[in-house]
């Protein structure tokens, strides 16, 4: 079978499976429990999301089918990333097996033999991809790290920052995100970002917003405490300083999204020293302000940082008001800025796209969106237990500009 036949029969046979998405993840899992029950402790109690998560994943493989380089780069990360979730290389005959069982039911009689071939050399390369690469970085990393809560502060109703102390050293580049699980909801990640630049005594913040029904995020503000200890998934984004030292820049906040671009900005103070930088924050209401305390330390410390925070739905703000993507073009000439911009994709998309038609190079646009491809396949993989990323987390897409 060639590569071009294979192609055609699985990208063919996968349409089959558009309408059935839901069904056929809850067989898939069905199959997969019932003929392997030990792997059922590999996931979350409650698996409507993990459901939703299947379908998406294998909509993601088969599109990067056609580019080889680009999948494999996303399979090694996904194979790397469940190690946290305790997959081994054993895991993956059973989940094959499961796998071709559901799509042969649910293509029906269109199902050949070529189809059942063609899907199972795809599986194979992918399970080799995965096991390959997790194997590998289980010499250098351990697969998640302990981080017990020394700091928990509460900045309004639905937002904390938290503080945290990994038990052993937790490389990560500032701007980037980690995943976090609770005791209070075992086997359900999260990604949030984090909010401080590596320090010498390793501690890290989070900056989290309760969001209606979010589990983890309402268990990290509501019900987490001093002593707690939580488990953080390796490092992960893109959203980091670029090889070039940035001399003028421009970093726009929105809400949570203010928890990478203030990594970077500590990163860049410390490191670039650059000529002028400009910090837009943007948040709803005044009261939602919830980091200008310390950003004005900063400010005071690094008198090269213009702070301006935005406020858009508040009448009687005496500062800037507005929507970020109105105010901040409209505030300077940014052709020959670095941008870096973080917070709802809405607003980002928005923002990055005018600040290109306002002639910013897209090579000098540094964003990431929940939304991307590479995200929704990174936070969704066959075994996969996160939710699309939610407040507090980052996004690779850098300089990517076509809105997703
Ligand atoms: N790397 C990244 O881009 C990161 C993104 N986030 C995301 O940031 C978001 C933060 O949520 P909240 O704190 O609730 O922020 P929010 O919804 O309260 O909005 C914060 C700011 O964005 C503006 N904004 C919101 N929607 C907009 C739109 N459609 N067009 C233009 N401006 C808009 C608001 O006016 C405000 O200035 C979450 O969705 C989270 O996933 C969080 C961390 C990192």
């Amino acid at each position: 079978m060639t590569e071009t036949d294979q192609l055609t029969l699985i990208r063919s046979s996968f349409a089959l499976f558009r309408d059935h998405g839901d069904k056929l993840a809850a067989h898939f899992y069905a199959t997969l429990f019932l003929h392997n029950p030990q792997l059922r402790e590999l996931f979350p109690a409650a698996m409507d999301v993990q459901r939703d998560r299947l379908f998406q994943a294998l909509a993601g493989a088969v599109r990067m089918l056609d580019r080889p380089a680009e999948l494999t780069v996303f399979l090694q990360q996904l194979g790397r990333d469940h190690r946290k979730y305790g997959v081994r290389s054993e895991h993956y005959a059973a989940v094959g097996q499961a796998l071709l069982a559901t799509l042969a039911r649910f293509a029906g009689p269109q199902w050949s033999p070529a189809h059942e071939r063609a899907w199972t050399i795809a599986y194979h390369q992918i399970a080799a991809t995965m096991s390959g690469a997790a194997e590998t970085e289980a010499d250098r990393t351990p697969p998640f790290w302990h981080a017990e809560v020394v700091g928990h502060e509460r900045r309004g109703s639905d937002l904390a920052v938290l503080t945290l102390r990994p038990h052993a050293p937790f490389p990560y580049r500032a701007g980037q995100y980690t995943t976090v699980e609770t005791p209070r909801w075992p086997r359900v990640w999260r990604p949030y970002s984090i909010a401080n630049a590596p320090r010498q005594d390793g501690l890290l913040t989070l900056q989290v917003r309760a969001v209606p029904a979010g589990w983890v995020s309402n268990a990290l503000v509501q019900h987490t405490r001093v002593g707690d200890v939580l488990r953080l998934g390796p490092g992960r984004g893109t959203l980091v300083l670029p090889e070039r030292p940035a001399r003028r820049v421009v970093c726009v906040a929105g809400g949570t999204g203010l928890a990478p671009i203030k990594a970077l900005v500590e990163a860049m103070i410390t490191h670039n020293r650059p000529l002028t930088l400009h910090l837009f924050v943007g948040a709803r209401h005044q009261r939602d302000l919830y980091d200008l305390d310390a950003l004005r330390q900063l400010a005071a410390a690094f008198p090269r940082l213009l702070l301006v925070p935005v406020v858009s739905d508040e009448i009687g703000w005496a500062g800037v008001q507005g929507r970020l993507p109105e105010v901040v073009p409209a505030q300077g000439n940014w052709q020959d800025h670095e941008i870096f911009v973080a917070g709802p994709d809405a607003m980002v998309i928005s923002m990055v796209e005018r600040l290109h038609r306002g002639g910013v190079p897209a090579d000098r646009l540094h964003y990431e969106l929940s939304t991307t491809p590479e995200v929704l396949d990174i936070t969704s993989g066959l075994l996969e237990h996160t939710e699309p990323p939610k407040p507090g987390s980052g996004r690779p897409a850098t300089g990517d500009i076509t809105p997703r």
